[in-house]
């Protein structure tokens, strides 16, 4: 294997550019899937994808998933599945990314235009999706094409599965990879799956993901007054949503993140002797959580901790309020409905429906205690599950060896605080063994301002995914199903 890898390697470092150029024209599409006004772009980043796989010599189709649940009005981004390769003698390998994106605009802070790709002199490649998940879904494609320029035989053939809703809860995506796995279906050979969309836990050492943690986000909305009010003229005569609403987020979680609502920490699995040794040996730092965190103000000191906090602990976090004023300057409103946004990370043995029974319960509690005669109603947006895996199978061996041969380091072997919703139902779909290989590192800042992914990561990380598929051809069949 070894020549065979040396020409795919020597391949992508003198397509880098091309490579770069890449991520640049797929950076520039604001594929937003929260916004709706950016729809028309989501669905524009579908066709780029299209048409680049259909240069590549895929066999690619863009399937529709029909109007958006609770906003019928608008059309969900269709998913780009494809197929690389049908030789019954070779293995399937079927990967998964996103192509939407988290907002971004440069009133938020960031230091370059967030849809404009910008490379620093440290080879720092900042825009919005570079890290999560652009880079990585073209990694997979610019790995065929290193390997056809190369001529270098792909030793597997490969499904893939791009959506365009990931950020917005994965909607109507479960249903289609159920009916897709099954017998006849696209991706009925898969004989097993890799998703790379996370991140390593430091800048140096990549990693193997086996858990995630799922996400359950919800809105409290507060309404009262029929319009927006001026605050010298109504201030003192009318109860004010937003100070009921701040009120009730103020009561969900405490500083250090102890979760208030009863009933949502004793779901939560006892940690045992053997799962807390597995701690020790990771190569993390509390100047690791420092670096990426931007600041020293951590909950923990200890990188235990820390890690379990992460991977192994539910987290609420407040995320902002729709309808309220948040321009620089001094607006003298009464806002008349401010929807607040919070999310729960949930781990083993949550229950997501009963996490949703508990916080519907406990926010009508304690907008009741305001004693407010506004109207308080809590919704569920969208809920993804936790997953964890068994890391003692092919599919990771496979990927274990490709990072010592990339990275010459061997993995550390993680799990992440972030959540996949739709890795369970691969798993649970396919039956089959699902990995998440990670390209991005823990300073990429997604979701956050100045995304980026840094060009070693991109270019060795397409050295990683090509040689996994390498690796994961030779792998024998005992080492798991
Ligand atoms: C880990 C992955 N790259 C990611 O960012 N996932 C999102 C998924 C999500 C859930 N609700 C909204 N988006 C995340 O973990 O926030
Ligand atoms: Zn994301
Ligand atoms: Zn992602």
């Amino acid at each position: 294997m070894a020549p065979q890898l040396d020409g795919y390697f020597e391949q992508v470092d003198a397509l880098s550019e091309s490579f770069i150029e890449r991520l640049r024209s797929a950076v520039a599409i604001p594929s937003v899937s929260a916004d709706e006004a950016r729809r028309p772009d989501v669905i524009r980043m579908s066709k780029f994808l299209v048409s680049e796989l259909t240069k590549l010599g895929a066999h690619v189709e863009s399937r529709e998933l029909g109007p958006q649940p609770e906003k019928p009005h608008l059309q969900l981004p269709p998913v780009v599945i494809a197929r690389y390769g049908s030789s019954t003698s070779k293995r399937t390998i079927l990967v998964y990314g996103h192509y939407d994106v988290q907002p971004a605009g440069i009133e938020d802070g960031w230091a370059t235009e967030p849809f404009s790709l910008s490379i620093d002199d440290k080879g720092r490649m900042y825009g919005r999706g570079s890290t999560d998940d652009k880079g990585p879904v073209l990694g997979w494609l610019n790995a065929i094409q290193a390997h056809k320029e190369a001529g270098v035989e792909l030793p597997v053939n490969l499904l893939m599965c791009f959506e365009g809703m990931e950020e917005y809860g994965s909607e109507g995506l479960d249903d289609f990879i159920g009916k897709e796995a099954k017998s006849g279906g696209f991706f009925a050979d898969a004989d097993a799956v890799c998703i790379s969309d996370n991140y390593w836990l430091g800048t140096e050492k990549p990693c193997l993901t086996y858990g995630l943690r799922g996400c359950n986000y919800y809105s409290v909305s507060v309404s009262g007054p029929g319009q927006d009010l001026h605050s010298g003229v109504f201030g003192g005569t009318a109860q004010e949503p937003m100070t009921d609403l701040v009120r009730v987020l103020g009561t969900l979680v405490d500083t250090n993140g102890k979760i208030q609502i009863p009933g949502i920490n004793e779901m939560v699995a006892p940690v045992t002797d053997e799962e807390r040794a597995l701690y020790d040996p990771i190569s993390y730092t509390m100047e690791n959580l420092h670096e990426s965190l931007g600041s020293t103000t951590t909950i923990h000191s200890e990188k235990e901790p820390t890690l379990m906090a992460r991977w192994r602990m539910p987290s609420l976090s407040l995320h902002g309020i729709e309808g309220a004023f948040s321009q620089s300057g001094a607006k003298t409103v009464i806002p008349a409905k401010v929807t607040g946004k919070f999310s729960i990370r949930t781990v083993p043995d949550m229950e997501s429906e009963k996490v949703n029974e508990y916080v519907y319960k406990y926010v009508d509690e304690q907008f009741k205690k305001l004693g407010s005669k506004n109207k308080c109603e809590v919704k569920l947006q969208h809920a993804g599950n936790w997953w964890v895996a068994s890391p003692n199978h092919w599919n990771f061996s496979a990927a274990g060896k490709a990072v010592e041969k990339v990275f010459g380091v061997k993995p550390d072997l993680t799990r992440e605080g972030g959540s996949i919703p739709v890795t369970l139902t691969f798993e649970q779909a396919t039956g089959k063994n699902v990995l998440l290989l990670p390209m991005g590192s823990s300073t990429d800042a997604a979701h956050s301002i100045n995304e980026k992914l840094d060009r070693r990561n991109y270019i060795e990380g397409t050295k990683l995914l090509g040689a996994y598929l390498h690796y994961v051809a030779e792998e024998p069949m005992s080492n798991g199903a």
